[in-house]
C-alpha cells in the first residue's frame, strides 16, 4: 500500500514573500502592487530597462527605502511568517537576516578582518576565537580566504573592485542571513571578478541561502538564477522559472525587451 504522506508533494515554504507591495517616493508611485514569493535556496533575478523599479522593489524587502524622506512602503513583507512591513520592526534584527550588497564594493576605511568582525561585534559577539572563526568561514564562503589570509590586518581599501565586493559579501555572509539581496553586484566589475561573484551566489543558494539580484546583464540571469521576474514602468508584468522567461516567454512586452525592441 502507498503511503500517502510519501507520495505527496513537497509543500512550498516560501522564506521570503510580498503581498500587494507598493513603494510612493513623495506621493508618486514608483512600484505598483507586487507579489512574488521567494524561496530557500534558490536565486531570483529581477530584470527590466532602467527606471522600471527593480531596485525599488528589492530595497522594500529589508526596508532600505524607508530611510528615504517621503517614501512610503505599502502592503505586506512577509519575511517566515512575520510581516515586517510594520511601525514597531527592529530593522537591524531583519538587516541581520535580510543582508544586502551594493552596487559599488562599500568596505569600511578598516582593515580585512575589521570590515567583518565590527559587524559581529555590534551584534554580541565577543570571543576573540569566536570571531576568527567567523572571519575564516566568510571570507572562505566568499572565495576570498586564499587570497587575504596573510594579509586580514591590511586596510580592505588595498584590496582589488572585484576583491573588496567578495570582502562585502563576505560581510554579508558572516552574519548567516537566510536572504540576500544583491542590487547589481557585478556591475562595476571586470569579468573574471564577475565570474567569481557568480560562483559565490551559486554557492550561497547551494547552501541555502535565497539570493534575489536585480541585474541588467541577461546572461548573467540565466547564467545564475532559478526564477526571473520581469519588470516594466513599476509593475512586475512576469515572473516565472528562468529557462521559461528566456526561452518561451509569455508577455509580449517581455519578448520585445528580450529582442533588444526597448530597454
Ligand atoms: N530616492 C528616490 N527618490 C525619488 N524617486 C526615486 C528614488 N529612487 C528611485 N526613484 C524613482 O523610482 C523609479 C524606479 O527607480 P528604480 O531605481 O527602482 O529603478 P531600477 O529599475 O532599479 O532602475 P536602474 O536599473 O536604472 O537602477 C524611477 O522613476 C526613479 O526615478
Amino acid at each position: 500500500m502507498t503511503d500517502a504522506t510519501t507520495t505527496q508533494a513537497k509543500p512550498i515554504d516560501p522564506v521570503l514573500h510580498t503581498h500587494d507591495v507598493t513603494v510612493d517616493y513623495s506621493g508618486k508611485r514608483a512600484l505598483n502592487e507586487t507579489s512574488l514569493s521567494f524561496e530557500s535556496g534558490t536565486v531570483t533575478a529581477l530584470i527590466g530597462p532602467s527606471g522600471c523599479g527593480k531596485s525599488t522593489f528589492l530595497r522594500s524587502i529589508n526596508l532600505m527605502n524607508r530611510e528615504i524622506p517621503g517614501c512610503v512602503i505599502g502592503g505586506k513583507v512577509v519575511y517566515h511568517d512575520i510581516n515586517v512591513n510594520t511601525r514597531g520592526i527592529d530593522t537591524l534584527w531583519l538587516r541581520k537576516r535580510v543582508g544586502m550588497v551594493f552596487q559599488q564594493p562599500n568596505p569600511f576605511r578598516k582593515s580585512i578582518y575589521e570590515n567583518i568582525a565590527f559587524a559581529l561585534k555590534s551584534h554580541g559577539m565577543t570571543k576573540r576565537a569566536d570571531l576568527d572563526e567567523r572571519v575564516e568561514k566568510s571570507l572562505r564562503s566568499a572565495a576570498l580566504w586564499d587570497e587575504v589570509k596573510d594579509k586580514l590586518r591590511d586596510s580592505a581599501y588595498a584590496l582589488s573592485g572585484g576583491q573588496q565586493q567578495r570582502l562585502c559579501i563576505a560581510r554579508t555572509l558572516a552574519l548567516e542571513p537566510d536572504v540576500v539581496l544583491m542590487d547589481e553586484p557585478c556591475s562595476a566589475l571586470d569579468p573574471i571578478a564577475t565570474f567569481a561573484i557568480e560562483e559565490t551566489i551559486t554557492d550561497m543558494a547551494s547552501r541555502g541561502i535565497c539570493v534575489i539580484i536585480v541585474t541588467h546583464n541577461m546572461q548573467q540571469a540565466s547564467r545564475v538564477s532559478n526564477r526571473t521576474a520581469f519588470f516594466l514602468m513599476g509593475t512586475m508584468v512576469e515572473c516565472g522559472d528562468t529557462p521559461q522567461i528566456f526561452g518561451a516567454p509569455k508577455d509580449q512586452r517581455l519578448n520585445d525587451y528580450l529582442n533588444g525592441r526597448f530597454g
